[in-house]
Parts: structure tokens; C-alpha cells; sequence
């Protein structure tokens, strides 16, 4: 659905690219990155808002690269909404059909149910200014969905919701995905959100994608240093292998299958390890006797990080888990990291 050809943008001082990617029809796709990383840019070249130096962009069959945004026939949600001040919330979602061409009864019938699913129909007649941040971001979603667009560009379009309602909003975002059949090319920083709804994504940085795939997969098996780093797997470790074991320092780990190469790194993710009282059996071959050196309250999941000889191995558990162990800094437990948590870079 959407293909980017060696595309190059050269905005100010920064460079991005060059970029290939291929987005699937019907794709939920979430766009990952740091802060500054240039995910906002990509999206603003895929809608013909930002001019491109090199390559191409390709939009189903059509090549894209040198049309007006209103030829792209795709829909933008931003973060800032980019509501239109002097129309109220009903003319604004109307501006939007008029400009696409859209009547007719399915259209209406569409209308009322995401005005009534996005809680808009008191707001129909105010205008942008008197709206709150969610209230504005919900208006610009259903301007744009609307429009029935087959591709749907979304920067943030939760971020300005509490949680309770912005899960309830991605809950709804999904269902108008699935029924509509649409593409939908979402940058978000929420990892809860990027999980729970894309089905392929992507991590940049710097101008540069540095992981395509399935979103599982960016979280569990990062291709890099950079993207273990940016998906939060706290543990990742310089080694050496032996066979199916890795050495890092002096502790020796099971691996999930022999390495043919003597040197790498190996990560694997806080929530994948198990802390044991000292004296459990265990059921795994990746066990090690270690000092709770730190335990960092979260509300509701425990930080633990426990050092084992000079190694410091990062475990996610549960607060009502780790309370009940009676968890603290100075204990001495057993720590497990099953061999398929363990991934090698
Ligand atoms: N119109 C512009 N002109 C010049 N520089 C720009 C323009 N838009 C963005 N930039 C610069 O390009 C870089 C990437 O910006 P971008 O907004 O794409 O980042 P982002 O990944 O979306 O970040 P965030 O997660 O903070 O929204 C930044 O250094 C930014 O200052």
C-alpha cells in the first residue's frame, strides 16, 4: 500500500534517509523512534507536506512523489489536531467530506456512529478554542475517518487522552481498521499501545530505520544494540560463545541454540526474569546466586536489580509478587533467565 523507494528528504539541517519500506494493505503499521528521530517528517512526506530530495514514494500503484497532498487521497490526524479555528466541530468534519467529494446516506450513517462512538455530539457546535486537548484530538479523528480515507496517517492521535479513554480510542481505532480495511500509519510512543495494536512497525533513528517487522518481534528479538536499548531490554550484554552457551563475564548461560560465531551480544527482557527465594529448586539450567543491590517501587511492577559477581541482571516482577517474596534491597536470591528469553545480537 505504501512503498518508499530510496526516499531522501533534506529538511534544514537534517538528513533523513535513504529510506526503503513497504507497508502492507490493510497494515496496522506504528512507527517507533527517540524523540527528534524524524518519525513525524516521514509521515509529513507520505502526505506531500514536506518536499522530497531523492527517491520515491508509491501510494497503492500510484506513484505519489511529485503530487499535491490533496491528490494523495490520504487522511492526516496530527498532534496538534490542526483543526480549523473559525468553523465549529460540526463544519469542520463537513469542510473534510465537501473537500473529499463523500455524500450519500453510508457516509451519514458512518458520520453518526463515530460522533456517537467518539463522544463528539455535544461538542458539535462549539469551536476548536473551546475544546479540551482530547476533546479536539477525538474531533480530528473523526474528521478523518470520515473521509473513509484507504490510508490513515495518525502522529499521536491518543496522546492527548487519559488512559482509560485512550485505551477505549485504540480499542475503537482497531475496529474501524478491521471493518474498513483501510492502512493505517501510526507514530506513537506509548510501547503498551504500539503492542496492543499494530501488527508491523518500525524503529527510527536519527533519519534512519533501523527495524522493520513485526512488532512482537522489534520488542523480543531487536536486530540491534539501539533498538534493545529503545524497547526497554534492560539486560544486554557483551558475550562470548561457546556452543550453546554464551559467557558474559564469568556467568554462563544456556543459550536457545548453538552460535556459529565466537563474539556478540546477548539481551533479553526485564519481565523474562524470574527471581527465587536463595534456596528454590528452580526448573531451568540459566540459575545464579545473587545480592538484591536495588529495588525500585513502580506503583504497580517492582524493578529489581540484582547483582550476580560483577554482573547486574534487571528483573520486572509484579509489586504484589515481589511484596509477598519480601523483595528489598541486600537479599540474597536465586535468579532464573529461561534460555528462550535470551536473544542474541
Ligand atoms: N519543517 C522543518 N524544518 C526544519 N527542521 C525540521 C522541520 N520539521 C522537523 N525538523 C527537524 O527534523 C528533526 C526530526 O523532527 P520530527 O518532528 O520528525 O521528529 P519526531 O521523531 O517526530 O520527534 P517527536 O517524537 O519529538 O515528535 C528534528 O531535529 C526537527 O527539529
Amino acid at each position: 500500500m505504501i512503498r518508499l523507494d530510496n526516499l531522501s528528504l533534506s529538511v534544514s539541517s537534517f538528513p533523513m534517509g535513504p529510506l526503503c519500506l513497504t507497508v502492507g494493505e490493510g497494515d496496522f503499521f506504528v512507527l517507533m523512534g527517540p524523540t527528534g528521530a524524524g518519525k513525524t517528517l516521514l509521515l509529513e512526506a507520505i502526505a506531500g507536506l514536506v518536499p522530497v530530495a531523492d527517491g520515491r514514494i508509491f501510494i497503492g500503484a500510484r506513484d505519489v512523489t511529485r503530487l499535491p497532498p490533496e491528490r494523495r487521497e490520504v487522511g492526516i490526524v496530527y498532534q496538534d489536531q490542526s483543526l480549523f479555528p473559525h468553523l465549529t466541530v460540526r463544519e469542520n468534519i463537513r469542510y473534510g467530506l465537501r473537500f473529499k467529494n463523500r455524500t450519500g446516506p453510508g457516509t451519514e450513517a458512518l458520520l453518526d456512529r463515530l460522533v456517537e462512538e467518539l463522544r463528539i455530539g455535544h461538542l458539535l457546535e462549539r469551536r476548536p478554542l473551546h475544546l479540551s486537548g482530547g476533546e479536539r484530538q477525538r474531533v480530528a479523528l473523526v474528521r478523518a475517518l470520515a473521509v473513509q480515507p484507504s490510508l490513515l496517517l495518525l502522529d499521536e492521535p491518543l496522546s492527548a487522552l487519559d488512559p482509560a479513554f485512550r485505551e477505549e480510542m485504540g480499542g475503537l481505532l482497531r475496529r474501524i481498521r478491521n471493518s474498513t480495511g483501510a492502512t493505517f500509519f501510526m507514530v506513537t510512543h506509548d510501547f503498551t499501545e504500539a503492542l496492543a495494536l499494530g501488527n508491523r512497525g518500525a524503529v527510527m533513528n536519527r533519519g534512519r530505520l533501523e527495524q522493520v517487522g513485526e512488532v512482537r518481534d522489534i520488542f523480543l528479538r531487536p536486530a540491534s544494540p539501539f533498538v534493545a536499548r529503545f524497547v526497554g531490554m534492560k539486560n544486554l550484554f557483551r558475550a562470548r560463545f561457546q556452543g550453546p552457551h554464551a559467557l558474559v563475564r564469568n556467568l554462563r548461560m544456556r543459550l536457545p541454540r548453538p552460535q556459529g560465531r565466537e563474539s556478540g551480544k546477548v539481551a533479553f527482557r526485564p519481565e523474562h526474569v524470574e527471581i527465587w527465594p536463595e534456596s528454590a529448586r528452580a526448573p531451568h539450567p540459566n540459575l545464579f546466586s545473587g545480592t538484591i543491590a536495588e529495588c525500585l517501587d513502580h506503583g504497580f511492577t517492582c524493578r529489581l536489580t540484582v547483582s550476580v559477581d560483577s554482573v547486574r541482571l534487571t528483573a520486572h516482577l509484579p509489586a504484589r509478587e515481589a511484596h509477598r517474596m519480601g523483595l528489598c534491597a541486600g537479599r540474597r536470591v536465586t535468579v532464573a533467565v529461561p534460555p528462550e528469553a535470551i536473544h542474541v545480537i
